[in-house]
């Protein structure tokens, strides 16, 4: 029985739980649109007569609705949507319509067959003006005969690479009538006559996707901590092979290299993990300070989500499938639940904001500091971006031999993520000096400037995971997070050694340094390994997983559950003799001639 020390309590919180309600479902629910994006929506974007009016039914589910803002044509310049709102003084009505083919709504949850209302975004034109995108709250069925209402079409799209539990679905509008307050009335107004009253800041209209990016990082943790439950677990059964001639075969997590594919996933679940509990604290309170009037923390909450979003899901789909390579050919079995999982977590890689423009929007962020220190201002006391301003030590010290709480490490990410920001600025003004408009600047930046968003989120990751675990006063509870924080923190290191060694800050010794952490790091979390997943108590259930079973009777179940296909229903399937043994059996006639 694998060493069991006392159990970790990290992941036995609500925030948590909810996301195995969404994998209870398993990938996706009626409801999950309803509860993620549109009572989001009404809290933060409807006025307090509509908040009295909708709240209630919708936390009572009354009623189910999605959010529909994604187009056949258009996801992500939602500049450009094209679903119009036209306001009717005379009706004091808008009217909602899809001009065009490519203004279908297409993609959102639960949409197809589930919702009977939507959160809708459309340009709002009033007095012959437009007015950007709006969100409309929108009855798209019958509450009783659950019947499309007139003018309005709606069904799935089909099948999808994941998710097929979810409705996902199109809409399309001709000409429909809905009352003026149906418009989200917070932020910006439509009075009776037609004028427009606009926000104070024209993103708080977005609110409900900064909850969804910010909701994602823990989420994604939820995924990593999930997979590689399973792998630990199948690999802590799995025997393949041995180490030493003639000592018997071994489990396959005793090798190295199965140790290097799993352990970092694990750690990488934890960092995220904790800053995701750190960011949808900043939403909450920004979303507090909103409705006090106060917009000032709203580019950092932008900023940091977006960055947090694009890079915690890109790693997760890399670990997830680590994970699944791992468990050699039964990781490839539906029976492993990897397929299920993987197809689930990728799809945050696109939605809520594909990851490649979300680390373009963090980019935008960075690049207003960087000209603020080549202005030569100081920082104006942000915990999330100071370190910027800063000059950090011309060299690295990692090998140093004390490195409290890991201060040389950190300041590595720090330097980088500094050392990248100004480049790419600089040569972001470079290019404009040498005649090129920003915008075309900016495009022939973007790889770099994606480079300095990975290395401030890398840091802000490292920062919060360092501080967190520093707070455990539990000291047997603590050393078991240290190795995963030393684990996380070396194998960023070396996940990023281009950049440090690039302009010689980091010399390759100290890079030979790093591994040699690595592996010490591996060896201290093996023995722990089990009672590790095994404290995040995952259900079986939830884990969908014949590998991932708590008590690793793995190959009796793997047999049950094969036995249990439909295919297995009947010796002999009726397909066989008609083509099959058809075939043979002309065969056979053919060769007697
Ligand atoms: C259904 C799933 C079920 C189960 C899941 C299973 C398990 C759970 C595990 C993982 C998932 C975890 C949690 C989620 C749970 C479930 C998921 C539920 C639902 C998800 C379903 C998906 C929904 C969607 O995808 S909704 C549609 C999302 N679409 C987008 O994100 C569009 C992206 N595009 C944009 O946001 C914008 O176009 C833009 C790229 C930001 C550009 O903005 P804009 O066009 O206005 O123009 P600019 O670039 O010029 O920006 C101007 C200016 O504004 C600032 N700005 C922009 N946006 C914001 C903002 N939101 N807040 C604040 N400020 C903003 C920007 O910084 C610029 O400022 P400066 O000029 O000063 O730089
Ligand atoms: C599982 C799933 C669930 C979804 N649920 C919903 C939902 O409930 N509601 C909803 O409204 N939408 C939903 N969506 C839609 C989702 O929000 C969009 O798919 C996403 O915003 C990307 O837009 P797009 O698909 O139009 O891709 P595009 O925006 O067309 O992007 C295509 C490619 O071009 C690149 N690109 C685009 N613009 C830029 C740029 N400015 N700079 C650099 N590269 C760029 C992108 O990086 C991307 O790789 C869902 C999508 C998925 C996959």
């Amino acid at each position: 029985m694998e060493h069991a020390p006392k159990a970790i309590d990290v992941t036995n919180d609500v925030e948590m739980r909810t996301f195995n309600f969404f994998t209870m479902g398993i990938d996706g629910h009626p409801l999950g649109l309803h509860l993620d994006m549109a009572i989001p929506t009404i809290l933060n974007n409807a006025d307090e007569e509509q908040q009295k009016d909708w709240l209630p039914k919708a936390a009572n589910r009354e009623f189910i609705a999605t959010y529909a803002q994604t187009e056949m044509g258009h996801g992500t310049n939602l500049k450009k949507l094209e679903t119009t709102a036209t306001y009717d003084p005379k009706t004091q009505e808008f009217v909602l319509n899809s001009p065009t083919i490519t203004s279908t709504k297409w993609w959102p949850g639960n949409l197809g067959k589930s919702s009977n209302y939507a959160v809708v975004m459309a340009q709002l034109y009033t007095q012959g003006k437009c007015h950007g995108a709006h969100p409309f709250f929108v009855q798209l069925r019958d509450l009783n005969t659950h019947k499309p209402l007139k003018g309005i079409t709606v069904g799935d799209i089909g099948p999808k690479f994941g998710m097929n539990t979810v409705d996902n679905g199109f809409l399309q509008f001709d000409h429909v009538r809905t009352p003026r307050r149906s418009m989200f009335m917070k932020h910006a107004k439509v009075l009776p006559d037609g004028r427009y009253v606009p926000p104070v800041h024209d993103k708080l209209n977005y609110s409900a996707m900064v909850f969804i990016r910010a909701a994602i990082v823990s989420g994604m943790a939820y995924h990593l901590l999930v997979t590689s439950t399973i792998a630990v677990r199948y690999s802590a059964i799995r025997r393949q092979g041995e180490i030493t001639p003639g000592a018997g075969e071994v489990k396959v997590l005793d090798y190295q290299t199965q140790q290097h594919r799993i352990f970092p996933q694990l750690a990488r679940g934890l960092a995220f993990r904790l800053s995701g509990q750190y960011i949808m604290k900043l939403y909450t309170q920004t979303m507090d300070d909103i409705r006090n009037g106060d917009i000032s923390a709203v580019p950092d909450l932008h900023a940091l989500s977006c960055g947090l979003k694009a890079v915690t899901t890109h790693h997760a789909a890399l670990g997830l499938e680590q994970c699944r390579m791992a468990c050699g050919g039964h990781g490839y079995s539906q029976a492993s639940g990897f397929p299920l999982h993987y197809s689930v977590a990728v799809g945050a890689c696109t939605y809520e904001g594909e990851n490649m423009v979300m680390l373009l929007q963090t980019a935008r962020h960075l690049m207003k500091i960087a000209k603020a220190i080549r202005a030569g201002q100081s920082p104006k006391s942000n915990k999330i971006v100071d370190y910027l301003f800063h000059k950090g030590p011309p060299k690295c010290l990692i090998d140093q031999a004390y490195d409290t709480n890991y201060r040389n490490v950190l300041e590595s990410f720090e330097h980088l993520a500094r050392r990248q920001t100004l480049e790419v600025y600089d040569k972001l003004v470079q290019l404009q000096q040498q005649g090129r408009n920003y915008e075309q600047a900016w495009n022939d930046c973007a790889v770099e400037l994606c480079k300095a968003t990975r290395a401030h989120v890398r840091t802000f990751l490292a920062r919060t995971f360092v501080e967190e675990i520093d707070k455990i006063s539990d000291l047997s509870i603590k050393s078991v997070l240290q190795d995963l924080l030393q684990l996380y923190l070396y194998y960023e290191v070396t996940e990023c050694a281009t950049g440090l060694l690039e302009d010689g800050f980091m010399t390759g010794q100290q890079h030979k340094y790093a591994k040699k952490k690595i592996y010490e790091a591996l060896e201290k979390i093996r023995p722990n390994a089990v009672s590790i997943v095994d404290s995040f108590d995952f259900q079986d259930r939830e884990l969908h997983s014949v590998l991932g079973r708590r008590d690793g009777n793995v190959y009796e179940n793997l047999l049950k559950w094969a036995q249990s296909s439909p295919l297995n229903k009947t010796d002999v399937l009726p397909f066989h003799h008609k083509y099959l043994g058809k075939m043979m059996e002309e065969a056979r006639q053919r060769s007697k001639i």
